[in-house]
């Protein structure tokens, strides 16, 4: 692998679940395949999860990971190419990027959207002007629109959690991403790289749904079926996928908040006993109430615990590449 910034950089999607499985059993399997190798983790953002697990993949790899915070202790970074830079942005990307590809093998960056102008963020601009000046192979974690480590995570725990209890009565599981209410408006990446995934990984009866206006980028969701009746969507579901996102086609606004949206134990009985994801933070009792979060359906923690697992095989595959 190249690089890791959406499904398109993976050949073998099951292979690269059964390698995350191979680490989650044996955590040092490749202990100095990253020897004397360094691996730089941007952050524009917060993260509590990604942050942390990419670093112990790292370590599980013999590779020394540094993590930077760029948005609280950087030099505000200029992305538009020919900017006259007499505002707030004080270095160029085309500056600094090539500078810290010559401090690491290895670069990983998290850039959050706007949510201002749909297409300068569903641009990519700066994920793609970093790769462009790095010059060393680029791990996204998180940004502007998808968010790859933790859809990985979330094909390997639904393969784990199947592999643990195989389905009965049908050959494919149903899995139902929902939308559900918050408080301020947040980017569609977990939802569109989600879909992606689940997609092209095609080993599920994949079902999406939202209030009306809440629609996705068809380029993501394209293979799902669409509604707007979330009791139907539930229907039999053997995984109910829960995430906020705000609205695309009039870009980043919260049109509705309506609490029924959110995924009650009540609306876990319309569904086949289904296990309960959300990528977290959570805003409990208001996208996920405290008795579903609390239950056993949810395995939100197992699936924050496989980020580790998913990362280190995206980190080896990107080392065994460039050996
Ligand atoms: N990294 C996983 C989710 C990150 C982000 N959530 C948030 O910003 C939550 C913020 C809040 O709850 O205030 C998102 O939805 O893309
Ligand atoms: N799920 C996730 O990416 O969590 P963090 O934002 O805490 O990294």
């Amino acid at each position: 692998m190249k690089q890791f910034i959406s499904v398109n950089d993976v050949t073998d999607i099951n292979a690269l679940v059964q390698q995350a499985l191979v680490y989650k059993s044996n955590p040092l399997a490749d202990r100095t395949l990253g020897a004397d190798k360094r691996i730089g983790l941007l952050f524009l953002n917060p993260s509590l999860r990604t942050r942390l697990s990419t670093q112990v993949a790292a370590a599980n790899l013999g590779m020394e990971a540094i993590v930077f915070n760029v948005d609280k202790e950087g030099w505000a970074l200029e992305f538009e190419e020919g900017a006259i830079m007499s505002g707030n942005t004080v270095e160029h990307i085309k500056d600094a990027a090539p500078i810290l590809g010559s401090y690491f093998n290895m670069l990983c960056i998290r850039t959050f959207p706007s949510l201002k102008n749909r297409e300068d963020d569903y641009s990519e601009l700066y994920i793609s002007q970093f790769i462009k000046y790095c010059g060393v192979p680029v791990i996204s974690l998180e940004s502007a629109t998808l968010h790859p480590l933790q859809s990985l995570t979330d094909i390997v725990t639904i393969q784990e959690c199947l592999m643990a209890a195989p389905l009965l009565t049908k050959a494919k599981p149903k899995i139902v991403l929902t939308w559900a209410p918050h408080v301020k408006p947040l980017p569609q990446c977990v939802a569109n790289s989600f879909a992606q995934w689940v997609n092209a990984w095609g080993g599920a009866d994949f079902v999406i749904t939202h209030p009306e206006d809440y629609e996705l980028s068809t380029n993501f969701t394209n293979g799902a079926t669409i509604t707007h009746n979330q009791d139907e969507a539930l229907q039999n579901a053997d995984f109910v996928y829960v995430k906020n996102w705000s609205t695309y086609t009039d870009y980043g606004k919260i049109y509705e908040n309506d609490p029924r949206w959110m995924l009650t134990e009540q609306k876990i009985g319309l569904t086949n006993n289904a296990k309960v994801m959300h990528c977290l933070p959570v805003r409990r009792n208001i996208e996920l109430s405290d008795e579903v979060l609390d239950s056993p359906n949810s395995i939100v923690t197992q699936q924050a615990a496989n980020r580790v697992w998913a990362a280190q095989a995206v980190i080896a595959a990107i080392l065994r590449n460039n050996k």
